[in-house]
Formats: C-alpha cells, structure tokens, sequence
C-alpha cells in the first residue's frame, strides 16, 4: 500500500499537544509510521512541528552555564594524553577535542566492541522500554562500567578531562555505522518525566569520540547552528546541555548523517547529574 505523505492540520495539532505532555518527537514519529506514514516524510515533518512547538515554548529562554574542561584553554595534559581544543561553541556548548584516545585505543576499542553488536535501540517515551527505531540504523553495544582495567581507564581519562565523577557516567557505548547507517536529529537528554532521579538524574552532557576516519558522510551535525563535525580518529566533540536550573538546550539537537564511503565507529559517553546508583 503507498505510504501517506501528507498531514492533517487536526492530526499537527494533536502532535503539539502530545509533544507538551512531554512525550518524545521520536514516540510519536514511530507511532505515525505504524499508522501508515512514509518513514522520512514522518521524520521531516515531526522535527519541523518540533522545532516550531519548541520555539513556542520559549526554549530559547535556556540559560547558559560556563563550562570549564580542565580549566586550560588550548592544550590539556590528562593521563600522560596531550588532548587539543580545536574548537569551542558556546550556545550550545560544544567542544571540539584532538587527541582524546590514541590510534591504538581506538583500535583495540573498536577490536572489543564487534563480537558485542546489536542493532541499536531508542528509548520508548510511553513505556520507559528500549525498542528498535526506523532513525537509527547503527548497531551498537555498552561496555559495563569500569568493566576492566582498559575501559576504567577510558573512563578516568574522560572524567579527568570534564571533571564529572566516572559514577556520573554511563557505561560506554560502542556504535558502528556501515554505509547508509544514519541516526536522525535526537536529543541525548531525557523526555522530563523519563527522568529518574534515584538512578544518576537527567544526561546532563555527552562525550562522542571519534574511532576511525570515514571516507565520505557521516558527519555529525547541529541543524540549529548549523555546525558539522567529520569523524576524525581519536578526536572528540563533547556537548553540554543541562544546567543547575534543570532546564535542557534544544539547541543540542544533532544527528550523524549516513555514511556514504566507508565506515564509521563512535565511542559515546553519557554524563549524568549524580553517580548512577
Ligand atoms: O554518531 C554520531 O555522530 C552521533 C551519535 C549520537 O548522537 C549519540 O550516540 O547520541
Ligand atoms: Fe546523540
């Protein structure tokens, strides 16, 4: 049967309505391609009534908070690692960072993860369940938390880097994207009432770190400033996006664009307000 491609204005303002009630743009994406929506149409069209009910809400009113990697601007020395800031974003937060693993770390990341791929889940905004979601074609698997000596030390150099206890963090994640592999516009942080405070609060930032070269695409991208960073191997794009106020940024939204040429293997760590137990 064709797919439907277009949209009421009763069903848009349904979309609003539930997007207030705080369920996620991608629940309700999923919900309208079971429905019998063509995927992408189902994706364009939620992130535009997104972005326009975001605006409405007065998103725009997130108050920034310096963060600091470090305390030194250009150069930091953490674990024996000279790490670089190559760039620095300020509404959103991002930091750009060379030299955060060396190639054998990446490697040896990327020689651990394989045996462990699965196809990669998104939250449920409705039930709290992982569930597998048409924008997210990578496979991907979590490490546990300092789940040897290799990855607690990983784990410390990112701590000492952003200066979050490693407890904030959760286990690292492994994603790999094979070619047409993409993962659409997201937030990292969690729908309000998604968040559970007795288990480390809300995501508060992510360190997405870069494990190999790709040949051509998979880019990641901030459609709202209009930033896009190439998979660099070992360099790192860290983003903050919840203050003290306990407000988010919707500025963060991003996305990884599909790989064209190649493959892309990233390295994700998500940071917690509190130790996670
Ligand atoms: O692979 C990328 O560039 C983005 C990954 C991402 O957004 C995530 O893991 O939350
Ligand atoms: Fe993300």
């Amino acid at each position: 049967m064709e797919k439907m491609k277009t949209i009421s204005n009763e069903l848009q303002d349904w979309i609003i309505d539930t997007l207030k009630q705080g369920v996620s743009p991608l629940a309700i994406t999923n919900g309208l391609i079971k429905k019998g929506f063509d995927a992408r149409f189902a994706y364009e069209t939620m992130f535009e009534i997104a972005f326009a009910s975001s605006d409405i809400k007065g998103a725009s009113t997130y108050q920034y908070e310096p963060v600091y990697l470090n305390e030194q601007p250009h150069s930091i020395v953490v674990d024996n690692q000279m790490v670089f800031v190559r760039s620095n974003f300020i509404k959103p937060t991002i930091i750009q960072l060379d030299h955060v693993l060396s190639d054998e770390e990446c490697d040896f990341l990327i020689e651990r993860a394989k045996c462990r791929l699965q196809p990669s889940k998104v939250i449920d905004a409705n039930s709290g369940a992982e569930k597998a979601a048409a924008g997210r074609t990578s496979k991907g698997m979590y490490f546990k938390l300092q789940e040897d000596d290799f990855i607690a030390r990983i784990e410390k150099r990112i701590s000492l880097l952003t200066s979050y206890p490693i407890e904030n963090g959760e286990g690292l994640q492994v994603l790999h994207y094979e070619v047409g592999d993409e993962y659409k516009s997201h937030f990292d942080f969690f729908p309000e009432n998604r968040v559970d405070n007795r288990k480390g609060g809300q995501r508060i930032a992510t360190m997405l770190i870069y494990l190999n070269d790709v040949e051509s695409g998979g880019e990641t991208i901030f459609p709202k400033i209009n930033a896009s960073f190439t998979p660099k191997k070992g360099s790192a794009v860290f983003f903050h996006y919840s203050n003290s106020l306990g407000e988010v940024d919707r500025k963060s939204l991003h996305s990884s664009l599909p790989v064209q040429r190649g493959e892309k293997w990233v390295a994700t760590k998500w940071i917690r307000q509190k130790a996670i137990d």
